[in-house]
């Protein structure tokens, strides 16, 4: 069956599986993808309105923004990256919010986390260490992060180090040039090594969407990561000169979507890179919400890839519970 004959026998309803079991992939399908169509003024139009339109105040916040605290991927991708520094980020990543803070929301006992930590692949066994027995994964950035531009046998025997350090999720970036190029073979030969190697660890196919040029790329480019077996897509690797907007989310979700219809198959969606506040957190949510539903709001299929985002929210929940602002110095760290 083509694209059109499946959404036409599954109806307009996403096939949503439940189980979250992972993404199987499936044959490179060119026919999902080939005639699309982006309209970008519509499509920023949407994802304008759609965060405008609903607020949420109060406590619906509050619940909203430690929703958003359990899908942040808290991440340190740095060159001076040291053990220190990532057994702080696990530490606070363990406890993301002040005690006192948790008690006054009545979630004292709640044990709120963060989704995930990630980091460089030299880092993952200090992040594993500091992150025992609290059941937050580790995941990794791979392949040649951010350009992705080293061969692939040693792209892949990356992926291999970074699983074998004790990495339960690899966050790869592609070969932007497959998809400027429209090689879309390449491009699915590539990922679908790359979700091998990475064996039972989950993998995030990182677009960096800045970098592909059009909105019909992005879509293109997720639709054929998604074939390949991604469990998540994911916009940006934080060092292109634009990372995560709203715009290319709806796109990538709308992709996401129409997979899930085409495939009956679920994929995560991971915006990352240049978002520092509660109020992004909650655009993004909001957005999550109203295009894929509740079902998606949650740490399985939903991450905010982000290293300095977490203070805000804090800031944030802090003034929810004593009705004042603290210096955002006292909320520093992430
Ligand atoms: O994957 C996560 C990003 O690299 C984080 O980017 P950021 O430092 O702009 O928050």
């Amino acid at each position: 069956m083509n694209r059109q004959e499946i959404l036409v026998s599954k109806g307009t309803d996403l096939a949503v599986q439940q189980s979250h079991a992972r993404n199987a992939g499936t044959k490179l399908a060119l026919d999902w993808f080939d005639d699309i169509a982006v309209n970008r003024s519509a499509t920023e139009r949407r994802a304008a309105t759609l965060t405008t339109r609903r607020t949420v105040k109060k406590e619906y916040q509050a619940a909203w923004l430690i929703k958003a605290i359990t899908c942040i991927d808290l991440t340190t991708l740095a060159g001076d990256d040291t053990a220190g520094r990532v057994h702080r980020l696990c530490a606070k990543a363990k406890r993301p919010v002040r005690e006192d803070i948790l008690e006054a929301l009545g979630l004292a006992d709640a044990n709120i986390t963060t989704g995930a930590v990630c980091v460089y692949p030299t880092m993952v066994p200090h992040a594993v260490k500091a992150l025992r027995g609290s059941g937050i994964p580790v995941a990794s950035v791979a392949t040649g992060f951010p350009a992705g531009l080293t061969p692939l046998p040693q792209r892949l025997a990356e992926i291999h180090y970074a699983v074998g350090e004790g990495a339960a999720e690899i966050d790869i970036v592609i070969t932007r040039e497959y998809v400027l190029t429209q090689n879309w073979s390449a491009l699915y030969d590539e990922i679908g090594q790359m979700r091998e190697a990475a064996g039972d660890a989950h993998l995030k196919a990182i677009l960096a969407t800045s970098d592909l040029n059009t909105l019909r790329n992005v879509y293109r480019a997720s639709m054929v990561a998604m074939q390949a077996g991604a469990d998540f897509i994911k916009t940006s690797t934080g060092k292109e000169e634009v990372n995560a907007t709203l715009p290319v989310s709806l796109i990538m979700l709308r992709a996401l979507r129409d997979y899930g219809e085409l495939s009956g198959q679920t994929v995560g969606f991971k915006p990352a890179g240049g978002m520092k506040t509660a109020k992004d957190a909650m655009n993004w949510l909001i957005l999550m919400k109203e295009e894929l539903g509740l079902l998606w709001m949650q740490p399985e299929l939903f991450r905010l890839g982000a290293s300095s985002m977490l203070g805000d929210i804090e800031r944030q929940l802090e003034h929810y519970v004593t009705g004042r602002y603290a210096a955002s110095s006292r909320h520093a760290l992430a």
